[in-house]
């Protein structure tokens, strides 16, 4: 797992899970997919797993990113101090511009979101989808009225919000392995407990994902989908720290 996240493979399950659609599809036919779904609770929208880790996701991705913010701050401000005991600078100033960085994480990856769905939904309406019982240009809005969201080019929310949120919790645990195999510190078990947990959940989010894949959408609203799961990661962990005045701005 290790070697895994040093070289950050992690980048490589969401593409594969597109593939893994088309690869089923093709061996069992579109058809014969499409029967086994309809013959599966756990395949259907409605099981526990994708009405808990899919349609609450930000809630559990809330919780995770808090916890690998604080394993983060505490191994960075607290645990971890290579100065000499005299030329330490005090734990408030180590502490409060890791809160900065990690409060406007979590800022920037809801105002993406909030536009990357703003996106999706009118692409949806433009060609020439709607709600079923209300004039909402909102799925989850339809969703929350009880209504059914149909009829127009439907890009993959499931691939598309699952990919981004798991792959900024990939980044974080990439970010805390990073620091620590580079300063040789061997983290407890308690809070090596933290990065399972968050592990547990991206590999659940990644067998939705292949339900997704298998089961639903067309091809093209899945690439799609999945291509703007990128776009969090991308301006979060590559972007933003690539341009010198966010950076010392934000991070
Ligand atoms: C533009 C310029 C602006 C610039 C200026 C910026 C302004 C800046 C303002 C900031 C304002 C911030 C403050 C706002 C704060 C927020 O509002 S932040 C919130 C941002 N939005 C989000 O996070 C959206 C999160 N999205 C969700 O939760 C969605 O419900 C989900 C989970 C992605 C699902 O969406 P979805 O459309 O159902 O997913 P999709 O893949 O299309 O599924 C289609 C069907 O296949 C089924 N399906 C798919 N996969 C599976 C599966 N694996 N198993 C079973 N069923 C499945 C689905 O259940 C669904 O079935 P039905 O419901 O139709 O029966």
């Amino acid at each position: 797992m290790n070697k895994f996240i040093e070289k950050r493979r992690f980048q490589l399950i969401y593409p594969s899970l597109v593939l893994l659609g088309i690869v089923v599809n093709v061996l069992f036919g579109y058809d014969e997919v499409q029967k086994e779904k309809d013959a599966h609770y756990l395949f259907s929208s409605r099981n526990a797993i994708n009405q808990l880790f899919a349609y609450h996701g930000n809630d559990i991705w809330l919780v995770l990113f808090l916890s690998l913010s604080a394993l983060q701050i505490y191994y960075r401000a607290i645990e971890w101090d290579p100065l000499p005991r005299d030329a330490r600078i005090d734990i408030r100033s180590k502490v409060l511009p890791l809160i900065r960085e990690y409060a406007l994480k979590l800022l920037l990856k809801t105002v993406l979101l909030y536009v990357i769905f703003f996106v999706i939904d009118h692409v949806f309406v433009w060609t020439g989808g709607a709600c079923s019982v209300s004039d909402t240009a909102s799925a989850e809005q339809c969703r929350r009225d009880g209504g059914k969201w149909e009829g127009g080019f439907d890009i993959s929310g499931h691939f598309c919000f699952l990919t981004n949120i798991s792959m900024i919790l990939w980044m974080e645990i990439y970010s805390f392995q990073h620091f620590t195999n580079t300063n040789e510190i061997q983290p407890s078990r308690k809070w090596i407990s933290v990065i399972y947990l968050n592990i547990f959940v991206l590999i659940t989010w990644a067998f939705v994902l292949s339900v997704t894949a298998i089961f639903y959408h067309t091809l093209m609203e899945k690439v799609i989908g999945v291509t703007m799961g990128y776009i969090c990661p991308t301006v979060m962990y590559l972007l933003v720290p690539s341009i010198p005045a966010l950076k010392k701005y934000m991070y």
